[in-house]
């Protein structure tokens, strides 16, 4: 069953400058799909559009639906989306956290789509909302920083807060907009393994926005790259082909990806003398 169904998006920030040049797309339940191409593809333009937060242009028909129910047609917002949307864990880097509030706060902030509204604005939480969140937490192996504030976290712990957030609004779908842009290599693969051992367990549905090919390789089954706006190729990523990669990155940003993937490999043992 398809949980994600995107048809006919188009989206200009510019005149004739098309960001998304009409994008049909199906993702299955319980799918892992790492969303790939070149910086400027149109990424997260596509991932903002499944949550709502950019709209379609209006001159085209489209439409964008979770579990059936659309978030956006032709260009404008569903009026009733907040269902939806409860349905849908955004772990994207400006949404991440508040940072003068606890990580235990942060998680619990999760659950609020949940909870009646004049609660949520008291701040109340039950004790079995913050066992819960404590779980959630566990699970990404941060239950010891409850306590501290968000903003004392590295970028790593942040991206993990923010998917026991997921958790805590029990997620369908996680969306995750490069969620190890910014990660040493054992921090990236502590939230890949965190963003995999949900998809298997807990079956949910998990899109990612990758720009290592390697990573989208370990941990995704399945591939969208876009190009210049444009699906170039959606399968099995282990059909995705050398030639193919080459042709979506380029020669030399292929090199450049390996050298990156080479430094951060070194960068554990590596020392760099002062000058
Ligand atoms: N708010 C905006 N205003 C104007 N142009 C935008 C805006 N957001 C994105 N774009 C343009 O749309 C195109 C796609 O951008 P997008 O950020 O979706 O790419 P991306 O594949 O996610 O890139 P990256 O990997 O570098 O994050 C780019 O040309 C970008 O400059």
């Amino acid at each position: 069953m398809s949980v994600i169904n995107i048809s006919g998006v188009k989206k200009s920030f510019s005149k004739n400058k098309y960001a998304l040049k009409g994008i049909d797309l199906a993702i299955e339940q319980g799918d892992m799909v790492a969303l790939i191409g070149p910086s400027g593809s149109g990424k997260s333009t596509l991932m903002r559009h499944i949550s709502g937060l950019t709209l379609a242009d209006k001159k085209t028909p489209s439409e964008i639906s979770v579990f059936g129910i659309p978030i956006q047609q032709n260009g404008k917002l569903h009026k009733d989306i907040r269902s939806s949307r409860a349905r849908i864990g955004n772990v994207f880097q400006q949404f991440n956290l508040i940072s003068r509030l606890s990580v235990l706060t942060n998680v619990l902030i999760g659950g609020l789509s949940r909870v009646p509204t004049y609660r949520s604005l008291l701040g109340w939480f039950t004790d079995e909302e913050k066992q819960e969140a404590l779980d959630a937490l566990e699970r990404v192996g941060l239950r010891d920083f409850a306590l501290q504030r968000a903003s004392q976290l590295s970028g790593g712990q942040q991206q993990r807060v923010a998917i026991a957030r997921a958790l805590m609004q029990k997620a369908e779908i996680i969306l995750a907009d490069e969620p190890i842009a910014s990660l040493d290599p054992e921090s990236s693969r502590q939230v890949m393994e965190i963003l995999q051992g949900i998809n298997e367990k807990d079956g949910i549905t998990v899109v990612v926005t990758l720009h290592q090919v390697d990573y989208a390789k370990k941990y995704c089954r399945r591939a969208v790259a876009l190009r210049q706006g444009e699906i170039f190729f959606d399968g099995r990523i282990n059909q995705l082909s050398s030639d193919q990669l080459t042709q979506l990155y380029g020669i030399q940003q292929l090199d450049q990806q390996q050298d990156a993937v080479c430094k951060d490999s070194l960068l554990p043992n590596y020392q760099l003398n002062p000058a």
